[in-house]
């Protein structure tokens, strides 16, 4: 089995990873689902306690708390996936690394994304997927606290760095690579994607079989 952890800044690019992950088949375990699932277990909103739960976890149950939770989720999937490989989103700390390191020897690849403030800033912008999307002194605040649990150390230790600078397609091509996907296999590219969007958007709601014979 070949168990991929990301790890990155907000922003950085690990939820598109782990898209082109599983458009190839390739299962994914998100580290924070286990928080989560804790968070629910003690009737808790996820949205509002994600950050006290994780800190509460690592306390009570030690720092790896949330790789050794993480441990039998990746087995599970690994037993369930269509592959020999599965991607583990978001390691945080060394602590986590050294879990999954001593699990899996040298059958684990930590994948650092990388990406400078400024387009992770403008990126989560365009994301906009809660209100601290577009909030650069939270985005600065959000750095700063992964950091200091060790999220900076854990990037320089990485085998395979993925500089994400340039177009969402040569990010996408980069991971396929790191995943040993080989191109274009089980993966339908942003660039069919956005000529699928760009038809759709020429053709209207009610035209989209238009055009196929002309008639
Ligand atoms: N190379 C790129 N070009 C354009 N947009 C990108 C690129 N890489 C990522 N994005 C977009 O930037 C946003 C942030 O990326 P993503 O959600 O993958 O980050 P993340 O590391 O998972 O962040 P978080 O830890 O905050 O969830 C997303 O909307 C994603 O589609």
């Amino acid at each position: 089995m070949n168990v991929i952890g990301t790890v990155g800044l907000p922003g950085s690019g690990k939820g598109e990873a782990a898209n082109v992950a599983e458009e190839a088949g390739i299962p994914v375990v998100v580290m924070g689902d286990v928080i989560r699932a804790e968070c629910r277990r003690r009737g808790l909103d996820p949205a509002e306690h994600h950050g006290r739960i994780a800190g509460a976890l690592r306390e009570e149950e030690g720092d790896d708390a949330i790789a050794v939770r993480t441990l039998p989720l990746i087995r599970e999937a690994a037993a369930d996936g269509e592959r020999d490989t599965v991607l583990v989103d978001g390691l945080r700390s060394t602590v986590e690394l050294e879990r999954f390191r001593e699990a899996f020897g040298d059958d684990f690849t930590l994948v650092a994304v990388r990406a400078p403030f400024e387009l992770r800033a403008e990126r989560l912008d365009d994301r906009g997927r809660d209100d601290s999307d577009s909030d650069l002194e939270a985005l600065r605040e959000r750095d700063a606290r992964e950091i200091e649990l060790g999220l900076g150390e854990t990037l320089e230790r990485a085998d395979v760095e993925i500089d994400n600078t340039g177009t969402l397609a040569a990010f996408r091509r980069r991971v396929r690579e790191a995943l040993g996907v080989a191109d274009g296999e089980g993966e339908r590219g942003s660039a069919d994607r956005e000529a699928d969007a760009d038809r759709e958007a020429d053709a209207g709601p009610a035209t989209a079989d238009a055009g196929g014979d002309g008639s």
